[in-house]
């Protein structure tokens, strides 16, 4: 791998505390990073190296999934951060911190390879993407790249605002834009599931599939991010992204050949495919809801509106259920029901295929009890693989479900950032949202947006601790499916 300078921006953030430094430590312990790289934190704060060094270190005893046993690694690692001053907002700074990254490269022999991390609030993307132009930080005679992360713009309009003024300074190829849920890695694992088994291979599309159900349900609230949530409901923070995310990877016919852009090449086609909602379609096939009181792990929980920042009158919806038709020779016919929510029974996200069953009508009454054949795909929070068949109990004869499970032990699952920021270093783009996902992707929200707006689609009230409003549940039966 090429030696590199990683410019983190936002170095003092929460971000960078929670899950930045510990990916970066354990893709050094697994010798995944370049011999030679430095890391330059960058924040308004005034810190010194060596303060900047014992933040690291806490956050790496605190958030690393490895024990810290080996002092000296740590201490070796540790060594690689410097940190410089800067008010994003302020031009005439940059070239204190060019001079700082160029200082740097000289002394370490480090190539001008230079991974931009833009660990800050939105609002300074433009700003620090024009400034790493203007100061000649972007001017490399190696690579430069562009980590940011969500969220990509408010609506479309915002998106493609954004979008153009990024693309001022970086080109396409050069902009990793982080969707955590792509790093997840049973979501990595899609692909080969389909890729390296052909009886699923076979099975993958409308001859066998009864439905698709995709799942990420929360017990948190909005904690104290109302003031951005209130704005955003779930329908932004999780559909316009994650979820519709989940719904290419499942759905995407896999390239001939396995690549990025063929990669690429097949989302999009899903994106294109998906049947756009209307002013009249949009209540038949989105379901909104926001969490009241309720009761969750035996302790009592306040409604949205009560809590810390939300407006007593707030019409934000904390959940989402979706019916989406993907128009395509695959999928015609096969309905994609995502659901999503805050406050809701149990952490979960997983993916459900229901697989039809053609010869039902033909069973005798014994057999009719015959539960559909389910591949589930567990994704967080534990990772694995189940497939429900049916089989006859040798004992007392009656037909019943039987399992067949992988499960992939805890501690040996990377996190979705050190997948992700080994592939952004590595230049794999394959596991980032690409600006035409984005853009299609804000196109399918946006009538949900405007229904949402002019409050033309019911917000359902749903307990805190249940598995969201009764609508979401009727969304299904009226298909004569289920939640699983
Ligand atoms: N935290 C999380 O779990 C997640 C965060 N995100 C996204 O990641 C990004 C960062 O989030 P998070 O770390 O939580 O935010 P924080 O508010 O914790 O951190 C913000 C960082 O930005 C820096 N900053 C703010 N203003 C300036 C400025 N004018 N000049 C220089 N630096 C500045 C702060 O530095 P200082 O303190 O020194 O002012 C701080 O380091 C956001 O886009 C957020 O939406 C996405 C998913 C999850
Ligand atoms: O991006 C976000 O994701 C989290 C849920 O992520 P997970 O990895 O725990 O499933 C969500 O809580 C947050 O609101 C949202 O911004």
């Amino acid at each position: 791998m090429d030696s590199m300078t990683f410019v983190l921006f936002g170095a003092t953030g929460d971000l960078a505390k929670r899950k930045i430094y510990p990916a970066l430590f354990n893709l050094y312990l697994n010798q995944k990073l370049p011999k030679s790289f430095s890391v330059i934190g960058v924040g308004r704060e005034q810190l010194s190296d060596v303060e900047l060094r014992s933040r690291v270190t806490d956050s790496l005893y605190t958030f690393s999934r490895h024990l810290i046993n080996d002092k000296s690694k740590k201490e070796e690692f540790i060594k690689k951060f410097q940190y410089c001053q800067l008010d994003v907002t302020n031009t005439e700074g940059y070239k204190k911190l060019l001079e700082h990254v160029q200082q740097n490269e000289k002394d370490h022999n480090i190539a001008e390879n230079r991974m931009f991390y833009l660990s800050v609030a939105p609002e300074f993307f433009e700003v620090i993407a024009l400034n790493i132009k203007k100061s000649g930080l972007g001017s490399t005679d190696g690579w430069k790249r562009l980590i940011i992360e969500k969220p990509f713009g408010h609506d479309l309009k915002s998106a493609q605002e954004l979008n153009e003024k990024l693309s001022k300074s970086f080109e396409e190829e050069e902009i990793y834009r982080i969707d955590h849920y792509l790093g997840k890695p049973m979501v990595q694992n899609l692909e080969a599931l389909t890729f390296a088994n052909p009886v699923l291979q076979s099975l993958w599309n409308n001859r066998f599939i009864a439905n698709v159900q995709i799942t990420a349900s929360e017990i948190v609230g909005v904690e104290e991010r109302a003031g951005y949530y209130d704005k955003a409901g779930a329908i932004r923070d999780m559909v316009q992204n994650h979820m519709l995310q989940l719904v290419m990877m499942t759905s995407m016919h896999l390239p001939k050949q396995i690549s990025e852009s063929g990669i690429r090449n097949e989302k999009r086609k899903v994106m294109k495919s998906l049947r756009t909602l209307n002013r009249d379609t949009v209540g038949v096939h989105v379901v909104r809801g926001q969490y009241g009181p309720g009761e969750i792990n035996e302790k009592f929980v306040p409604s949205y509106r009560e809590e810390p920042g939300v407006e007593a009158s707030s019409q934000t919806d904390t959940f989402i259920a979706a019916r989406l038709w993907i128009d395509n020779s695959f999928w015609d016919g096969v309905p994609f029901y995502i659901r999503t929510g805050k406050r809701m029974m149990e952490k979960e996200t997983k993916i459900v295929i229901e697989f039809k069953n053609p010869l039902k009508d033909s069973y005798t009454s014994e057999m009719e009890k015959v539960k559909p054949n389910l591949l589930t795909i567990n994704i967080n929070p534990n990772e694995g693989v189940s497939l429900q068949l049916n089989s006859k109990n040798p004992t007392n004869g009656e037909m019943e479900p039987i399992k067949v499970d992988f499960a992939a032990s805890k501690q040996d699952v990377p996190e979705a950032y050190e997948l992700l920021l080994f592939d952004a270093l590595y230049g794999d783009s394959t596991f980032f949202a690409h600006w035409d996902e984005v853009e299609l992707s804000w196109r399918w929200v946006e009538p949900i947006l405007e229904a949402f707006k002019e409050n033309r689609v019911p917000l359902h009230s749903y307990s805190a601790g249940s598995m969201g409003p009764d609508a979401a549940h009727q969304l299904l039966e009226e298909d004569g499916f289920k939640w699983w």
